[in-house]
């Protein structure tokens, strides 16, 4: 069997569902409302796993699934050298979310990553420590702000409701996930100009230290044709 891990709950879900059932391939949720069973129709030696979309990417690593659908996001933040652990099937057009840099509303010379530079040199010199940015995406909010030269920052541990730390004061600027942009207004905080850190979207993947012996390689090419998707160099 070939192991498809998706998104156990809610609009992740739903629309992963929606994406594989317009390409003909059924997946559908068994069981009560509680259990995570799931069952595919439509093509064969294919078996769907539910999984919290935070874990697929180290899932993926281990190759104890073969393909699995999550946020790029999630991929490219949990994965190190992403593409040399997972190959990249298709972008979904859902899940769309923007990872960028924010900071106080209030900091009127602060619009773009070198302001940000500026500001945390001197923020640095007037405080004795650091300026904090709270995030719980270090791999990559780290590499971008080292590609953009912004260097006299400590990154802060944040693993939800990040945007509250500037207001209490364990943070001076964040850097997380946004959509429509309502919760960065209502904490007082602006995207620096040049602060879009990646762009995400729900993003299929297949495992390449998945074991794809046995056939699996033919239903993969078979479930990839249906799909209307590049296998990658995995066929
Ligand atoms: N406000 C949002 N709008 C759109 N997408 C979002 C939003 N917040 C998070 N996402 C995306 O949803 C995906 C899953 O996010 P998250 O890690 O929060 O999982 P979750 O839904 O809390 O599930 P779990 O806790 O089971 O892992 C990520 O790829 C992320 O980019
Ligand atoms: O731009 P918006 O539409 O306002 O969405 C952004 C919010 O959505 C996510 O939080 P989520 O609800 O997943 O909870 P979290 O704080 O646990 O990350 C993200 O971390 C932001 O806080």
């Amino acid at each position: 069997m070939l192991k498809l891990g998706v998104p156990s709950k809610g609009r992740l879900m739903e629309q992963c569902f929606d994406w594989f059932g317009a390409r003909g391939v059924k997946l559908r949720r068994t069981g009560s409302d509680r259990e995570y069973a799931g069952a595919v129709e439509g093509v064969d030696g294919l078996q769907l796993v539910l999984l919290s979309a935070g874990e697929i990417p180290r899932e993926l690593a281990a190759g104890r699934i073969h393909l699995g659908v999550t946020g790029s996001d999630l991929v490219q933040e949990k994965l190190a050298d992403w593409p040399s652990q997972v190959v990249e099937l298709a972008p979904m057009g859902f899940g769309h979310a923007d990872l960028i840099i924010a900071v106080p509303a209030c900091w009127p010379d602060v619009d773009t990553l070198d302001d940000l530079d500026a500001a945390a040199a001197a923020f640095r010199r007037e405080h004795g420590f650091r300026l904090r940015i709270a995030t719980k995406y270090h791999r990559l909010v780290r590499d971008f702000l080292t590609r953009h030269g912004v260097a006299d920052y400590q990154l802060v541990d944040s693993q939800g409701a990040t945007e509250g730390t500037v207001k209490n004061l364990t943070a001076e600027a964040v850097a997380d996930i946004t959509s429509t942009g309502e919760t960065l207004r209502a904490n007082h905080l602006k995207i620096l100009s040049d602060g879009l850190v990646h762009q995400s979207q729900a993003t299929l993947y297949a495992a390449r230290e998945a074991d794809w012996t046995g056939g699996r390689r033919a239903t993969l090419a078979r479930l990839a044709s249906r799909l209307g998707v590049s296998a990658g160099d995995l066929v």
